[in-house]
């Protein structure tokens, strides 16, 4: 546990987080597609090929909207520096604990990107840390606002830095914005089944999240687990590119809003299922493992509009 005595709410405020420009090309989204399983299960995937291939001569390759998360990545404290004031913590035990994206115009297939980071919130749960970035990413040449990402994640043993009878919680959203969603009773309007591949880590990684957890199997057990887990990131791709597929007909350009809580770890080879109920624009889903019969995502994604064939 932390000491409360360093704790400082002020400065922590007004600490300033790294904000490091982003810059990718067709190369990266092509790449990242690929390590969320797109055109995984059928290379010649009709709905997918887009991502990864210049298909029926089209001059840009699209990119899928969770490729928005990887803006955010590079403003994250890595935990050897002090990140905010007051608040240290084992970088082996950070666990992303929930990713909330907005998207204000599709994403185009390269971009230069100046970023804006802030504290979106900070929460002390005793036995644990809660630290939310908000990135808001515009690009460089127009200065149009692209995106905005609130990427929170899970201190394990952080917590405990301020008095726990009025334990410390700051937030700069509205509640409304939470990513616990209520799962409806009712038969999903549509589920999807994909496979996870045993190397599914290694090839995402490739796109920017190099932390040893999901590689090395001695870190992974120091971290508690019985070998390397899935990114969080790469468990939101699957189930968002499952929405893509099964509401927006394959139109990724359809999402406007997505959010997602990590609910349990995945390990790479693991099949996921995704359920999702429409209401009004916004889809609801829940990620399982089929495996373990496990939940292990839920949040909800919002759309600009329906497809026209639903
Ligand atoms: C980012 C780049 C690095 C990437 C790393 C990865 O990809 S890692 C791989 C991807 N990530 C993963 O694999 C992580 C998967 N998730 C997990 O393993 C677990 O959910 C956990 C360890 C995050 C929390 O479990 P637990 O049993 O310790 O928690 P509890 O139920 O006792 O609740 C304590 C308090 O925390 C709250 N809270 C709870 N969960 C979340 C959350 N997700 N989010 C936010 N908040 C959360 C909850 O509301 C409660 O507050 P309240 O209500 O008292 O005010």
């Amino acid at each position: 546990m932390a000491d409360s005595s360093s704790f400082d709410p002020q400065r922590l405020l007004s600490h300033k987080f790294p904000e490091p420009d982003f810059n990718y090309t067709e190369r990266d989204a092509a790449l990242y597609a690929l390590g969320i399983g797109a055109c995984g299960q059928d290379a010649t995937d009709s709905d997918e090929l887009k991502y990864v291939y210049h298909e029926k001569g089209q001059q840009f390759i699209q990119v899928l909207p969770t490729f928005a998360a990887l803006i955010s990545l590079g403003s994250l404290p890595n935990g050897s520096d002090v990140p905010v004031p007051g608040l240290e913590f084992d970088p082996r035990l950070l666990l992303h604990g929930q990713q909330h994206i907005e998207i204000y115009k599709p994403l185009p297939s390269k971009a230069s990107l100046r970023n804006e980071v802030s504290l979106a919130g900070l929460h002390d749960k005793g036995k644990a840390a809660i630290l939310e970035l908000e990135t808001r990413s515009y690009e460089k040449e127009s200065g149009e606002l692209l995106c905005m990402n609130r990427m929170t994640v899970y201190l394990r043993g952080a917590g405990g830095f301020s008095n726990p009878s009025r334990p410390f919680s700051y937030s700069n959203y509205s509640t409304n914005q939470s990513s616990v969603v209520r799962i409806p009773k009712s038969q999903p309007f549509a589920v999807f089944e994909d496979c996870t591949q045993p190397s599914q880590a290694l090839l995402y990684r490739l796109s920017g999240d190099y932390n040893s957890l999901h590689a090395d199997p001695m870190v992974a057990k120091v971290a508690g687990f019985s070998r390397p887990i899935l990114h969080g990131l790469c468990t939101l791709g699957y189930a968002v590119r499952a929405i893509i597929k099964s509401v927006c007909k394959g139109d990724p350009t359809m999402v406007k809003g997505i959010c997602g809580r990590f609910l349990l770890h995945v390990y790479p080879g693991e099949t996921l299922v995704t359920e999702m109920w429409l209401e009004d624009l916004r889809v609801i889903y829940q990620t399982s493992v089929k495996e373990r019969n496990r939940s292990v995502l839920s949040g909800y994604v919002d759309l600009r509009r329906l497809a026209s064939s639903l």
